[in-house]
């Protein structure tokens, strides 16, 4: 099966999955609809009966009009309200459904794919769908006027009918080839809002570089951000030309059709109720049809969008089972031991970037102990780390914690044994700690971390996480503490603090949280404190070349 094959098939499933808790609504919803649509055509007849009948009221056509128009009226509020909750019903499952695929998707994926990618998805893609769902509404009674009005157009005039049934086939082969071309223009669309993305990201995250570099500042402006902007202009005036062309089609097929019911009228003979009835009509389905071209677009970027979102369940890269299960992974306890068995982690090259490759590692971390792991840049520390928080599964070998293989199945609920502050850390306003954990525990870690002045723990949250780079990531400590985990992963923690703290760091607070009963892998540049680890794991290339005890004896890797 082809991509378009997949994501066609993965979205007939979401479409069913999505409908199943709303389709009685929908159903009635739609019913409704058509019933609107089509009291309004028997509405458009009672019209026609009237401009003809002498005794009208006698006849009660003015009663049948009403009744129908009350129909119509009805019919169509009660289908836009009931589709309108269930279009916001499925609107909020695809919001939670893209949230729950970034937050299970494999973070190499999630890496792979970029924030800008994942911000225009999260913003761009799913308020696309919002949209064309929206318009579902309309659309549905939009059908049912147009199917009451050809029935009432085959009643006056079958061979009339037929040749209007053949212009409009016609009419509407012509717009599917105007939109097999805008379908084209919407991806080149969606590529253009990926990369205008990334550019406001860097407008946003580099401002200060941004302030200081004239040249970057004026290359993002003039040449980046204005490339961007200049194709986005030209695709939309080439989608608009593409729905103008529609909307043109439609008029110049039905001035076609009024010239063939004066042609018609004058070969074959026509009456006058005939007549006035396909002019009503004709007429009054402009509005419909209006509807339907201006969904066409909808429906064509939909599309996309949703083919955007589909790529991040792509095959191949299968979600994490579990992830978002209410009954929380197994909290964490003590361990004895955690052993990395021919480990090894690989990124494949790409561009003009060469591959890398991290292992086999052999390695066994034990129960509070304090582990460096040190090597030159690009020797691969944070991906061993990544490599033992679970969060690259291993390629090969095993992790093994108390001599028990990790899986798949257990990998969070080995997870929940770590707190990790790494090198690119996000720090949360709010403290989430272990329910026995009270919450002014936090004091005396602020005052030892220096902060006490600054900071303050009220209601579960930091007062402020305004603070110096130093301060922040301390702060960021004072978090990862709390959470009481019992291994702490810590990188290139000391790198932006002053040489007080960092002396006070490596010679006071690392033994003090060991002996509270901490594990600490910390990831250092800091030779002169290298005495401060137990055992200092040396990584060069990819491999462990040697792993130091303090005792200043290296022995071979294990
Ligand atoms: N997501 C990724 N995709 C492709 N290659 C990657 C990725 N992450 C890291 N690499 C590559 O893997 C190698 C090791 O990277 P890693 O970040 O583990 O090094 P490091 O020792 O932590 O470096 P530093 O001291 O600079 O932080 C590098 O060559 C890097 O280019």
């Amino acid at each position: 099966m082809g991509r378009d094959g997949i994501i066609l098939r993965h979205f007939r499933q979401d479409a069913i999955r999505l409908l199943r808790p709303v389709w009685p609504l929908v159903a009635v919803a739609t019913a409704l609809g058509a019933i609107g649509g089509l009291a309004t055509a028997a509405a458009l007849a009672k019209i026609n009966e009237a401009f003809y009948w002498e005794s009208a009221l006698a006849q009660g056509v003015l009663l049948a009009f009403a009744g129908f128009a009350a129909l119509s009226v009805v019919g169509t509020f009660a289908a836009s309200l009931g589709n309108a909750y269930a279009g916001g019903r499925i609107q909020a499952a695809l919001s939670r459904d893209l949230t729950d695929q970034i937050l299970t998707a494999p973070i190499e994926r999630i890496e792979r794919l970029g924030k800008h990618k994942l911000l225009a998805s999260l913003q761009g893609d799913v308020n696309t769908i919002f949209t064309a769902i929206a318009f579902l509404s309309p659309i549905v009674v939009a059908c049912g006027t147009l199917v009451g009005c050809a029935a009432y157009m085959i009643i006056l005039s079958p061979a009339l009918s037929a040749v209007t049934a053949v212009v409009l086939i016609v009419e509407s082969l012509g717009a599917n080839a105007l939109r097999r071309n805008m379908l084209r223009y919407f991806e080149d669309v969606r590529k253009n809002r990926e990369a205008t993305q990334k550019h406001y990201l860097t407008l946003t995250e580099a401002a200060k570089e941004l302030r200081i570099g004239r040249e970057r500042r004026l290359h993002l402006r003039n040449v980046a951000l204005n490339d961007c902007i200049e194709q986005a202009r030209r695709l939309m005036a080439r989608i608009a030309v593409i729905q103008q062309s529609l909307s043109m089609l439609s008029q110049s097929t039905n001035f076609l059709l009024f010239a063939g019911l004066i042609a018609y009228k004058t070969l074959a003979g026509i009456s006058g109720a005939e007549l006035s009835g396909f002019v009503l009509v004709l007429l009054y389905i402009q509005a419909p049809i209006a509807q339907l071209i201006h969904f066409v677009p909808m429906i064509g970027q939909a599309q996309v969008a949703y083919r955007r979102i589909a790529e991040f369940s792509d095959e191949g890269t299968e979600a994490e089972a579990g992830l978002l299960s209410p009954s929380p992974a197994r909290p964490a306890r003590g361990f004895r031991e955690i052993t990395l068995r021919g480990v090894s982690h690989g990124f494949p090259a790409a561009g003009d970037k060469a591959p890398f490759t991290l292992g086999p590692i052999e390695l066994t971390i034990r129960a509070g102990e304090i582990l460096f792991i040190v090597g030159e840049n690009g020797s691969g520390k944070t991906t061993l780390i990544k490599l033992l928080l679970g969060l690259y599964p291993p390629q090969t070998g095993d992790i093994l914690l108390d001599g028990v293989s990790v899986t798949a199945q257990t990998r969070d609920a080995y997870r929940q044994n770590f707190s990790a502050i790494f090198f690119d850390y996000n720090l949360f306003e709010d403290l989430i700690v272990p329910e026995r954990t009270p919450l002014d525990s936090a004091r005396p870690l602020l005052e030892r971390l220096d902060l006490a002045h600054k900071v303050d723990v009220s209601d579960g949250r930091f007062s402020t996480t305004d603070l110096s780079t130093g301060q922040r990531k301390r702060l960021a400590l004072v978090q990862a503490y709390l959470e009481g985990r019992p291994i702490l992963v810590l990188d290139e923690w000391a790198a932006e603090q002053d040489p007080t703290f960092r002396r006070r760091f490596y010679e006071e607070l690392l033994p003090e949280m060991r002996r509270r009963g901490r594990t600490l892998i910390v990831i250092s540049h800091d030779d002169r404190y290298f005495g401060a680890a137990d055992r200092v794991l040396h990584l060069h290339d990819g491999q462990i070349v040697e792993i130091t005890q303090t005792a200043e004896t290296a022995v071979e890797p294990t």
